[in-house]
C-alpha cells in the first residue's frame, strides 16, 4: 500500500469536458427509422505516449485482439480512434515527437505510461501512480557547484504560462470517475539521478515523489496544445545510488499496462455507454 503525505485529489469531477472535446456521430435508431438526441454519442481520439514500445507492449498486444487496426499502431475501439505514440527517452525525443504530432493529429485526451523510479523509499515497487504535477530537475545552470534553475537565473518567471510556479499541473477536472491512482509529484531529468548529492538536491528543491525523463514534456506539450492529459507512471526502481539488480521492470511493466488498460477501457467502452444510455 502507499503511504501519502499530501492531500490527493483532482477536485470537482464532471464529465463533459473531455466528452465535449470529441466529435458528434448521430447513429440512425433502427427501430424507429429516425435519428434521435440519445442517439448521438462522442467519438473521441485517444492518443497513447510512450518512451519505449517495450513499456506498453502488454497493452498494444491487448487492444490488437480487442480493437480493429486502422493502419501502423491506429485502432478502432468501440467507435473510438486509439493512437499509440513512441517518442524515445528523455525530454528531448518527447517534446519533438509531440510537437509534431498534438497540433497534426488534436486528440481528445493524451496518456502517458511509463516505468519510473520513486524518491519515497516507503512505496512499494510495482505501484500505480497519476501524475499531479511535474517540475523539470536539471534544466538551469551550474554557479560554481550550485545548480539554478531556469527561474532561479531569470529566464523564466515562476508563474509564466503555462508553469504554476514552477510546476506544470494537471489541472485537468473533467473526469467521469476520480483517477483510480493516487496523485504524486514528478521530476524529470535527462540522466536518471544516481549519486546522494543529485538526489538531495532535488528532494530539497521540489519535493518530487516520482523521477521520470519524459514527464514534464509531456505535460508541458499538452498544457500548451490545451489537450486534456493523464501520466501514469508505475514505480520500476527508488531513486538511490545505482544499483540496476533491484530494478522491478518486469513487474512494473506488467502494473502500468494493467492499468492503462483499465483506464482506456473505462472511457472508450464504460463511458460510451453511460452516454448513449440518456
Ligand atoms: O542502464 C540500463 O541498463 C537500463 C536498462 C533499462 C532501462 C534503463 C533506464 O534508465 C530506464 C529509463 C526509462 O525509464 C524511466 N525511468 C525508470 N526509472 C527511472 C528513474 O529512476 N529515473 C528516471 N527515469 C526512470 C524513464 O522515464 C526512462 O524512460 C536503464
Amino acid at each position: 500500500m502507499l503511504n501519502f503525505r499530501k492531500n490527493t485529489t483532482f477536485g470537482p469531477i464532471s464529465l463533459k469536458p473531455v466528452w465535449r472535446a470529441g466529435k458528434k456521430l448521430q447513429l440512425r435508431d433502427s427501430s424507429i427509422g429516425e435519428y434521435r438526441t440519445k442517439d448521438y454519442f462522442y467519438i473521441m481520439k485517444l492518443a497513447i505516449v510512450a518512451a519505449t514500445r517495450l513499456e506498453i507492449q502488454p497493452f498494444i498486444t491487448q487492444l490488437s485482439a480487442i480493437a480493429t487496426p486502422l493502419g501502423a499502431d491506429v485502432f478502432q475501439w468501440n467507435g473510438h480512434t486509439v493512437t499509440i505514440w513512441i517518442t524515445g527517452i528523455g525530454p528531448m525525443h518527447t517534446a519533438f515527437t509531440l510537437g509534431q504530432r498534438l497540433p497534426a493529429w488534436q486528440p481528445d485526451f493524451a496518456v502517458q505510461a511509463g516505468i519510473a523510479g520513486t524518491f519515497r523509499h516507503d512505496w512499494e515497487l510495482g505501484s500505480v501512480v497519476a501524475i499531479r504535477r511535474e517540475v523539470s530537475g536539471d534544466l538551469g545552470a551550474e554557479d560554481n557547484g550550485q545548480f539554478l534553475d531556469l527561474f532561479e537565473i531569470g529566464l523564466c518567471q515562476p508563474g509564466e504560462p503555462p508553469y504554476q510556479g514552477k510546476y506544470l499541473v494537471n489541472g485537468f477536472t473533467g473526469w467521469p470517475s476520480p483517477p483510480a491512482w493516487p496523485l504524486a509529484t514528478g521530476v524529470t531529468v535527462n540522466t536518471v539521478s544516481g549519486s546522494v548529492s543529485t538526489i538531495s538536491r532535488l528532494e530539497a528543491r521540489y519535493q518530487p515523489e516520482i523521477e521520470s525523463m519524459e514527464g514534464a514534456a509531456f505535460h508541458y506539450a499538452c498544457l500548451v496544445e490545451k489537450v486534456p492529459f493523464l501520466q501514469l507512471r508505475c514505480i520500476s526502481n527508488y531513486v538511490e545510488v545505482r544499483d540496476k539488480s533491484k530494478w522491478e521492470i518486469g513487474l512494473a511493466v506488467k502494473n502500468l499496462n494493467n492499468a492503462l488498460l483499465q483506464l482506456i477501457q473505462s472511457m472508450v467502452v464504460e463511458n460510451t455507454n453511460a452516454i448513449t444510455a440518456n
